[in-house]
């Protein structure tokens, strides 16, 4: 299977329209290169314009869901669209992941379930998701995460009891804090033996320096693919088989004993 994770510079020099529409076109380009395209958190504002969420807030069914879903359709692949500020018509704001099939059907949506900020930023304007969300695809079942998620291991097995083989985590991760990624991001994809897709962003908004360093890690946890520091598409071809090769021959995942799924 071929995975194009676009690392999208996020800069406040650029209006959400025209990002939406260089997006969209950056999608299209994929057709024919990629099965799968990844997208980052919250690219329309950037993850730490706080003061940005509410203005630029749309409801589910908005301006990128639409720009997004035609996208998916006219390139024909499954596009996980990042996360927009999603403002639901009863209720907060929400941060939702869209996932479009290759005919530009909405295959899922995911509010992000652990909101970053402490006490401000997303954890106050934001509501907290409550459930977990698996895709199915041909070749595998992907599980949902979004960014600060990734801290969260017990989502993650969750995931998995849920049946899913490779995360996509579509993120607005901190160069300050670059080496905690690297590394969570692999403890996952081992603990789990699972892939792990992980999308974030480049640039600077919000005097925020982005990480960038997207970055694609295999059951077994080797590194198949990491981008630099700038924008960039990052493409990898991985077997989706290997999930359940590397369960087969090191069952590690068959010997929990606490928090264990009963059937
Ligand atoms: N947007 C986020 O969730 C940021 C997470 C982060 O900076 C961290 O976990 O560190």
């Amino acid at each position: 299977m071929r995975a194009s994770l676009i690392q999208l510079a996020v800069d406040e020099g650029e209006s959400v329209e025209s990002r939406r529409a260089r997006v969209a076109s950056l999608v299209r380009e994929q057709a024919g290169a990629a099965e799968l395209v990844v997208l980052p958190e919250l690219w329309t504002t950037g993850a730490f314009a706080y003061e940005a969420f509410a203005a630029e807030a749309e409801p589910l069914e908005g301006p990128t869901y639409e720009a997004m879903a035609k996208a998916a359709s006219d390139a024909g692949v499954w596009l996980h669209a990042g996360s927009i500020p999603e403002r639901d018509p009863d209720g907060p704001l929400y941060n939702t992941s869209l996932v479009f099939s290759p005919s530009g059907e909405l295959a899922a949506a995911y509010r992000k379930i652990h909101r970053f900020g402490f006490d401000k930023g997303e954890a106050v304007l934001m509501g907290a998701g409550e459930e977990l969300v698996t895709v199915r695809l041909p070749d595998t079942t992907l599980g949902l995460g979004t960014c600060y998620d990734l801290r969260f291991p017990e989502l993650f097995r969750g995931l998995v009891d849920a049946g899913a083989e490779t995360f996509v985590l579509p993120a607005g991760w901190p160069e300050r804090r670059r080496a905690h990624w690297t590394l969570l991001a692999r403890a996952r994809a081992v603990e789990n033996q699972a892939f792990v897709l992980a999308c974030g962003t480049a640039g600077t908004h919000a005097g925020v320096p982005q990480a960038g360093h997207s970055i694609v890690v295999d059951p077994w946890g080797e590194v198949l693919a990491e981008a630099g520091h700038g924008e960039e598409i990052l493409r990898v071809d991985f077997d989706p088989a290997k999930v359940a090769t590397t369960r087969e021959q090191f069952p590690a995942l068959k010997d929990r004993v606490l928090g264990k799924r009963t059937p």
